[in-house]
């Protein structure tokens, strides 16, 4: 090798290389995208990440990714000239060649590591990127059309979507950049090395045939070989790693569930339960892991088997010639070396069969997830139209899943100011009703007419307390900056809670902290800071006393004389606070009258 011209080769190879490179990449993902199911899926997952209409900067990336890929393979062909020139230095015994060989070392060593940290950052700069804007998206479609909720009413079912957020979008990002940018390295590396092994073998006599270049053609006939049987063996790892995600997400999910409901279960003295619960749900973990681990052995046992024998083939083959003189150490050890890549490129597809599985069961997992999104977006939801006061109900009827109906044809219209009292016996469907009137709810028909957005707001019996300070959760849904502190204090005195007025900057999990009672009232007070025209309240008071319910409905009828008040409750106290009562009976019947 001449290497004074060395640069100057190695530019040319790669520029050329990579113009190749560049036309079959976009081809063969083009293909990849519209004939297979998988690649499908990505496509429809983040394919607009890739539009250069929203930004050039993927597709750039990707390009100096190739780039890179190209880059490495020169280095390791480069390389593995270096070896042959040092070992026929070392065995002539020639320590100018020696020497020199140790200078050129240096200067490929120091490319060869500013090569590899910058294509490490580039790799992982084009990852952070990608991630966020995939996370971006999926959360911003969960919570688009209130997916998040109404996924459950949707097809598919979704086990752990938020699993699928928060680590099937990172495993799509990575594992897709280790296939693909992987490949295109094996691809080119198999190449390159094939045409150095080719320039270094020999022909050779098998029962009584001589097979030119017969090295060639036997690394490629033992690796396709060992590939074709790695599939086979490999195969039930897509299953067990699907299984693998969704068992320890379902096992987590019963962790949390216990971290959140402590204080109940604790009450209960539900230990004994729940350890039999987890121990099952760990089982079904340990069980697939188990299976895991003997499909692993027999894969990764074969593959290493396959490897090591790859070792000293090629030694095998040239030593006859080494010590016929024929060929140099130097020639010996490039064609270990070159055997080497040739077989590493094509164990690429071997061994990323395990990748692959995985890759897969992700595309599976989030797709599924993207559909469900997309079919809860479409559930045909009541009509709800807006008008800035009062509530308009039109000809309404709610059902349940099974179709068995709750309300029947409800219509009834609500003037500002007015307040409507929702009772029934249990299981008759009021609830439901606040749901469909929330726009929640795909199993109704009908119209109904209310004020939108932050001018409705609804309480239910246990109403939900954000993580942050005790400001954010008494302004919420508003911003906690849109209220201001004195006005706080003061609406927490209403609410007779003004012992936490000093506390309202003070961020933690309030939930866990203030007593159901003291909950509800901080909802009211949600009310007083959100001035809506509307409220629906779903046994918003159950936990207070008949003096503290009788205080804070005083607080929003003299507090908000206009806003619609529309409770649920079975408490015959709550009549005084509304002018009107509407009975829901189980059979679907409905009576309107006086409180
Ligand atoms: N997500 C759901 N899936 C299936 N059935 C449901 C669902 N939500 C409610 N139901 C059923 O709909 C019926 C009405 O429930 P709802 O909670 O509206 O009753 P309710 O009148 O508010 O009862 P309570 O006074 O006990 O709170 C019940 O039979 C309930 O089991």
């Amino acid at each position: 090798m001449n290497w004074n011209q060395e640069l100057l080769n190695s530019a040319i190879w790669v520029a050329k290389a990579y113009a190749i490179t560049l036309v079959v990449f976009v081809a063969v993902m083009a293909l990849l995208a519209r004939a297979t199911v998988w690649g499908r899926q990505f496509w429809s997952l983040t394919g607009a990440y890739f539009s250069p209409r929203r930004s050039w900067r993927p597709l750039g990336g990707v390009a100096l990714m190739l780039l890179f890929v190209l880059f490495t393979v020169r280095m390791n062909v480069v390389f593995s000239y270096w070896y042959n020139e040092f070992y026929s230095a070392l065995q002539a015994l020639d320590q100018k060649g020696f020497w020199f060989g140790m200078q050129l070392f240096g200067i490929l060593a120091t490319i060869h590591v500013v090569r590899a940290v910058l294509s490490s950052y580039i790799r992982g700069a084009f990852t952070i990127h990608w991630r966020q804007w995939l996370n971006d998206r999926t959360v911003g479609e969960w919570l688009q059309g209130q997916s998040y909720y109404l996924g459950r009413f949707a097809e598919p079912a979704v086990d752990n979507p938020d699993q699928r957020i928060q680590q099937d979008v990172t495993t799509l990002v990575t594992t897709t950049l280790a296939l693909s940018m992987g490949l295109v390295g094996a691809v080119v590396s198999m190449y390159e090395f094939t045409g150095i092994l080719w320039n270094l073998s020999a022909p050779m006599t098998v029962a009584g045939t001589e097979i030119p270049r017969a090295m060639v053609f036997l690394v490629y006939l033992y690796v396709i070989g060992a590939s074709v049987f790695a599939f086979w063996i490999g195969r039930p790892l897509i299953g067990l790693n699907f299984m693998n995600e969704k068992l320890t997400a379902n096992y987590r999910y019963l962790l949390v569930r216990l971290r959140e409901y402590g204080e109940s279960i604790a009450l209960y003295r539900g230990e004994a339960v729940e350890r039999r619960g987890l121990l099952a749900s760990f089982a079904a973990v340990i069980g697939n892991a188990w299976d895991t681990l003997w499909r692993t052995l027999k894969f990764d046992g074969y593959n290493l088997t396959i490897s090591q024998i790859a070792v000293v083939f090629p030694f095998i083959i040239q030593a006859p010639r080494l010590f016929a003189g024929t060929i140099k150490l130097g020639d010996v050890m490039q064609t270990s070396q070159a055997f080497g890549q040739v077989e590493e490129a094509l164990s690429f597809f071997r061994t990323s069969y395990d990748s692959f599985a995985g890759y897969r069961a992700v595309l599976e997992r989030l797709s599924g997830f993207e559909q469900n999104v997309r079919a809860s977006s479409r559930l045909a939801l009541p009509a709800l139209a807006e008008q800035a006061q009062g509530l308009t109900i039109e000809h309404l009827t709610v059902r349940r899943p099974d179709g068995q109906v709750l309300t029947a044809d409800l219509s009834l219209a609500l003037p500002a100011g007015s307040a409507l009292l929702i009772r029934g016996p249990s299981g008759s469907g009021k609830t439901t009703l606040l749901r469909t009137l929330a726009g929640l709810w795909p199993f109704s028909d009908g119209q109904a007419a209310r004020p939108q957005g932050s001018a409705c707001l609804f309480l239910s019996q246990r109403p939900y307390l954000p993580i942050g300070t005790l400001s954010a959760a008494l302004a919420y849904p508003a911003e906690a900056a849109s209220l201001d502190p004195a006005r706080a204090a003061q609406i927490l005195e209403q609410v007779q809670l003004g012992h936490l007025a000093r506390q309202l900057d003070l961020a933690q999990d309030w939930s866990q902290v203030l007593s159901p009672g003291e909950q509800q009232r901080l909802a009211f007070g949600r009310v007083l800071a959100n001035r809506p025209a509307i409220v629906f309240l779903d046994e918003a008071t159950s936990a207070t006393d008949t003096g503290l319910e009788h205080g804070l409905y005083r607080l929003l009828r003299s507090g908000l004389p206009q806003t619609v008040l529309v409770s649920v409750g079975h408490r015959e106290t709550l009549a005084a606070f509304h002018d009107q009562a509407l009975t829901l009976a189980r059979d679907g019947s409905w009576q309107l009258g006086a409180p």
